[in-house]
């Protein structure tokens, strides 16, 4: 177990001890954590004042539980702490801090390819797992799709983030460490960047893959969302940026390498840059192209549809190779990738029955992108099912996603997705609204997914296919208070089943 001596801990954060509770610097600290309920005897609680809870409230329940000591902002007046208080500049910043020196700074012992964009973080990050352990590395992953070990085993952290939060990714990196990993991947959003999840996590490769409007509840205004993103960018030995993702690209560059750090630069347009991809060809089980790296011409094959993976592809390839991993070895290693579940994912179909698609897009950009590229295999219409997530996610997509499903779509089937406690038929309304603005009549809406997957699969040619968007891989579907158990993938087979068995209306 990794533990520290509270003294040590407080002389490593520059904290102050709040003198009102007293205390004994040689007490052990054997961990940290954010989350009262989470806490086990011997840890450190860290009150962090957050936008819905002050922390500080929880504190009891932290010391009942076994907090040796609280850190914090500053005690409330009149606040009772019957442990010692170590006051800091910044909870969550003292947070990582904590978790990275009480688990030893794992990151500093391993190379960390960290992955940050707004659409195809997961499947660059898988990718780049697979080039890894392909070249003989033992590799970890810590990604939307939960945290695997070298073993290659998929574990889920105790909460559903992308990344988590600090404790657990300096957890993850330790585990990573002692199960003999040499190499991780870092799925690092701009939620972590902005909330120093991943403080303490050094670098050696970030590789970014796109930017575009998402989340901006939260982060504001897209100049921060970019700083916010770019922080990966800045803490990296080596920065693998897309020069397709303009105007983003031309403000990387300056910051990517500043103070004499390096940069490899990747299109998948053909344009300028040290990874290109030109002829691209799309098939409909994949995609062949010419790969034009530093270190020659390549025909590359990947097993994958989506022509944004070409981009995903280069960005993990150039990404790998700035570890240290030979060309020939990553293309070769390209053509074996099983490819991400719940992205572009292909349901098994029997004879006369429509291509049915599960994909993860959920934002205008990438909905547009995922309807562009599944229509150029298409040979009849194309159908599209899809919802927008509730509660205090990013409304203003709503309008957007209704646009873009009628305008590339032959039909679109409007949904729900996480709605949460917002009343669903309003975020149907504002997609329905989308649609009517671009003139488009072209949908329905049903409420009830399973209904909505059957009725676009029960009414699809067989030439036709539908794209189920939104849900991707999740594991749970938010319908007002209640959380059900969902698998996308599940719904589309069971659809066909209907449709084989002529259970269709
Ligand atoms: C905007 C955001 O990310 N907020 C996260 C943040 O909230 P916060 O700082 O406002 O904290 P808070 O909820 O007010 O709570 C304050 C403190 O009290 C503690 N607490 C709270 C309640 C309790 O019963 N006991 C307790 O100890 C909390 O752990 C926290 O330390 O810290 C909380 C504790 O970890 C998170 O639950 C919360 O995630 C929210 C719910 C969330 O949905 N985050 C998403 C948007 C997110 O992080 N997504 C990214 C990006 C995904 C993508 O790119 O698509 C991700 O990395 O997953
Ligand atoms: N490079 C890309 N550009 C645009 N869209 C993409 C790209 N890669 C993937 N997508 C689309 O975005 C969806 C999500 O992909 P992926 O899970 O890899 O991205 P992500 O950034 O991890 O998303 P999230 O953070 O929401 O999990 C895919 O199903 C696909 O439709």
């Amino acid at each position: 177990m990794c533990a520290m001596k509270l003294a040590d801990l407080a002389a490593a954060l520059g904290a102050t001890l709040d003198d009102r509770s007293g205390h004994d610097g040689d007490t052990q600290v054997t961990g940290v954590s954010h989350q009262a309920d989470w806490i086990r005897p011997g840890q450190a609680f860290v009150a962090v004042r957050g936008a819905r809870f002050d922390g500080h409230s929880f504190i009891g329940e932290a010391v009942e539980a076994g907090a040796v000591v609280v850190l914090g902002e500053g005690l409330p007046e009149h606040a009772l702490c019957p442990v010692p208080y170590l006051r800091v500049p910044h909870a969550r910043a003292a947070l990582a801090d904590a978790a990275t020196a009480i688990m030893g700074r794992p990151s500093d012992e391993l190379s960390v390819v960290g992955v940050t964009g707004t659409d195809g973080k997961t499947t660059t990050s898988c990718l780049a797992l697979h080039l890894l352990r392909s070249a003989g590395r033992s590799t970890g992953l810590l990604s939307t799709i939960g945290y695997e070990l070298p073993d290659g085993v998929l574990r889920q952290p105790p909460s559903h983030f992308t990344t988590p939060e600090a404790p657990q990714v300096q957890h993850i990196l330790r585990e990573m460490l002692r199960h003999g990993a040499t190499d991780a991947v870092v799925e690092s959003s701009s939620h972590a960047l902005a909330m120093d999840r991943v403080r303490g996590v050094s670098y050696d490769v970030a590789v970014w893959t796109n930017l575009t409007g998402e989340h901006l509840d939260f982060h504001g205004t897209m100049e921060q969302y970019f700083a916010d993103k770019a922080k990966l960018v800045q803490r990296a030995r080596h920065s693998v940026l897309n020069a397709d993702d303009l105007p983003w690209f031309d403000q990387l560059l300056p910051l990517a390498t500043e103070g004499g750090r390096t940069c490899t630069t990747y299109s998948a347009e053909g344009g300028e840059a040290d990874w290109r991809a030109t002829d691209v060809q799309e098939g409909a089980e994949g995609i062949t192209f010419t790969l034009h790296a530093p270190d020659g011409r390549f025909s590359a094959s990947l097993p994958m549809i989506g022509r944004f993976n070409v981009a995903n592809a280069l960005a993990a390839m150039a990404g790998v190779a700035a570890t240290g991993v030979a060309t020939a070895e990553l293309v070769e290693a390209l053509a074996g990738f099983d490819g991400v579940a719940g992205r572009m994912e292909m349901v098994e179909r029997g004879e006369g029955e429509p291509r049915v698609i599960v994909d993860f897009a959920h934002t205008p950009p990438s909905l547009e992108k995922a309807l562009e590229t599944v229509r150029v295999t298409t040979d009849g219409a194309l159908w599209v099912v899809i919802g927008s997530a509730g509660g205090p996610r990013d409304p203003s997509k709503r309008a957007p996603l209704g646009a873009v499903a009628t305008r590339l779509a032959d039909h679109a089937v409007l949904t729900e997705e996480d709605h949460r406690t917002t009343p669903l038929r309003d975020i149907l309304e504002e997609m329905e609204r989308g649609a009517r603005e671009e003139g488009r009549t072209n949908f329905v809406s049903i409420g009830d997914r399973t209904e909505a997957i059957r009725y676009a699969v029960c009414s699809a040619a067989p030439v036709d296919t539908v794209l189920l968007a939104g849900k991707g891989p999740e594991e749970t579907l938010e319908r007002d208070t209640e959380t059900i158990p969902w698998a996308e993938i599940e719904q589309a087979r069971a659809a066909l089943r209907v449709r084989r068995e002529g259970g269709c209306p």
